[in-house]
């Protein structure tokens, strides 16, 4: 799955990146109640412009994406000093309040994440194979202290297992974060022409006693 992404980036075949923020993480932020100022880990996150939405938001960003091309292209959309350095088997270049580690999202310890207060998710489910999208759940919630609150976007559809893009049916949603997480469905669009539907949640990180 890995490879496969690599090569998409290296092909060109980027169909999922938006050329605008995405309005839902627009429409819905505010109201997370997310504390100003708190840092926002996006898993997954390509060259997502939504990082730098939050960024205008005064939210520091940390953005973890497995291809070179990604980081590249985001930070070429704007002029402005960057700054590198590795950690950890991660390359991480810094532009402004946003940091783009890259590397391995399994690969993030919470050690290097201790700042982090809040998250946003957008397509990182779909992208991912079945077990995979356990394994990320799990490893989200290891990395987020509690009480943290994200958004989550995520696609279904109903006549089909194949992917990427994987469809992610409501229940499976439920089932992965619930041991962790609260979470409350915001919104779903109507599905698109290829049959997907878009759908919005907020999750909040439990406390262990929770
Ligand atoms: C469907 S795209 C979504 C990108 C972004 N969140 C957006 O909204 O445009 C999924 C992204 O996850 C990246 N990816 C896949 N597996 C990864 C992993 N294990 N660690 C870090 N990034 C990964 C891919 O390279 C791809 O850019």
């Amino acid at each position: 799955m890995r490879e496969q992404w690599l090569k998409r980036w290296r092909e060109g075949r980027i169909g999922f990146h938006l050329a605008q923020t995405h309005p839902a993480l627009v429409r819905h932020w505010k109201a997370l109640g997310v504390p100003s100022r708190a840092k926002v880990l996006v898993p997954l996150c390509g060259k997502s412009l939504d990082m730098r939405w939050l960024s205008e938001q005064a939210h520091p960003v940390l953005g973890v994406e497995l291809a070179p091309e990604a980081i590249a292209q985001f930070l070429a959309q704007r002029s402005g000093d960057v700054s590198r350095y590795h950690q950890a088997g991660f390359d991480i270049a810094r532009q402004g309040s946003v940091e783009l580690w890259q590397g391995d999202f399994f690969h993030l310890h919470i050690r290097q994440v201790d700042e982090v207060g809040a998250f946003y998710d957008r397509a990182s489910l779909i992208a991912l194979p079945p077990a995979t999208r356990k394994r990320y759940a799990f490893h989200l919630a290891q990395l987020v202290p509690p009480g943290a609150k994200g958004l989550l976007i995520s696609l279904r559809r109903c006549d089909s297992d194949a992917g990427p893009p994987y469809s992610v049916s409501h229940e499976e949603i439920d089932a992965l974060f619930t041991p962790n997480f609260r979470l409350e469905m915001l919104e779903e669009s109507a599905p698109d022409e290829r049959g997907f539907a878009e759908s919005v949640w907020a999750l909040e990180r439990r406390g262990p006693l929770e």
